[in-house]
């Protein structure tokens, strides 16, 4: 069994990497995804479930795992929506319509909807542990076993979300049949956290640690594309974060008291207006600031989309590029490492636009 308890994502991936470099008594499975290297049984403790962002420069990914929260958050199955923040998506579950893993419509109903009639199994779990704190009843299933039955690729890796309240603060464990260490795991704590946090806020606890256990946490061995499967790096790719050394330790921001539910709503509404192309929708005024940077976010993303479909050069990219770098003095200062990832080798020649920020 291998076990960490750190406070930081950055700090988690650190040993979960060098464990599955370096680390003795694990396995080399060839699943139907390819080959990897596993520790079987691992229980990892997130202190701080803030500290929800990699902060390295090759895992600082803040975009695609605020793509995916929104996806859940919507109740949606639909792989056109998730592809624009996980071009891969398709490939990785082979169908290029319907997620059938998809854990949206498990958790808030399909759209949703149950969610909006206070009937889904988010609110059934708000309602348990409402009822009684001591609550051990508080979970939602997500691996049925229907899904062993092949519909398509995709196969849900997470067997059930819990919640339990304890010394007046919400605690989260998750259970995965599965992990992908390098691509899955980071994604995983991002929205499993981002949930947890949602819920405490909609109980109106503290937020307490959050726990995730696995049976198969494994890093795939590099290999080349082919037809049906992208190219994976993972195993170089560890190797190069392992050797970045220790991360900057920079939780998010809190998330405003009292039930979220009413903004959460506002920002799926922009989300979807932005990503199917209002670029430009502006979202209530009244919503907190917290809130109001995910959108920008999301409008940032749809910009370096369309960039990048319509492969520009810089000269005409550039009052693009100058909204971003607006945009960037107005939000949190957390998310600037994301969006200057995102420049990458437009930076330089951009230079000047960027030079003011932070
Ligand atoms: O939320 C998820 C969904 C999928 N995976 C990874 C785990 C596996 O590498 C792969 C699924 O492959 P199977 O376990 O279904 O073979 O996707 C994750 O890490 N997290």
């Amino acid at each position: 069994m291998f076990h960490a308890s750190e406070d930081s994502l950055d700090d988690l991936m650190r040993v979960v990497f060098k464990q599955l470099l370096t680390g003795r008594g694990n396995f080399v499975v060839d699943s139907s995804k390819g080959k990897s290297t596993e520790v079987f049984g691992a229980l990892l403790e997130l202190k701080n479930p803030r500290a929800r962002l990699s902060r390295s420069f090759s895992k600082a990914k803040a975009f695609s795992p605020l793509g995916e929260l929104f996806w859940y958050l919507s109740g949606s199955d639909r792989v056109e929506f998730i592809k624009h923040y996980i071009p891969n998506y398709p490939k990785l579950i082979k169908d290029e319509v319907t997620a059938n893993g998809a854990y949206g419509p498990r958790i808030f109903g399909k759209e949703a909807l149950a969610k909006r009639d206070g009937a889904s199994e988010w609110d059934r779990v708000i309602r348990t542990l409402r009822e009684r704190e001591g609550s051990r009843n508080a979970l939602v299933q997500i691996y049925d076993n229907s899904d062993a039955k092949p519909k398509n690729g995709d196969k849900p890796c997470t067997c059930t979300i819990q919640f339990a309240i304890r010394n007046g603060q919400l605690l989260m464990h998750t259970h995965m049949r599965s992990n992908d260490a390098f691509f899955g795991l980071p994604h995983d704590v991002f929205t499993f956290t981002m949930l947890q946090e949602i819920a405490a806020r909609e109980l109106g606890l503290g937020l307490g640690r959050y726990s995730h256990s696995v049976t198969s946490l494994h890093l795939y061995h590099d290999s080349a594309a082919t037809k049906g499967r992208p190219a994976n790096l993972s195993t170089s790719g560890a190797e190069a974060y392992y050797r970045e050394g220790f991360h900057d330790y920079s939780p998010m921001p809190e998330m405003p008291l009292g039930n979220p539910w009413k903004s959460i709503e506002q920002v799926k509404i922009a989300e979807h207006q932005i990503r199917t192309g209002n670029i430009d929708h502006t979202a209530p005024t009244n919503l907190d600031p917290y809130w109001l940077d995910f959108i920008e976010l999301f409008r940032i993303h749809k910009i370096f989309e369309e960039m990048r479909k319509r492969g520009d050069d810089l000269r005409a990219e550039r009052p693009e590029l100058r909204r971003v770098a607006k945009i960037m003095k107005e939000i949190s200062p957390i998310y600037r490492l994301y969006i200057l990832g995102r420049l990458e080798r437009k930076q330089a020649p951009v230079r000047d636009l960027f030079e003011h920020v932070g």
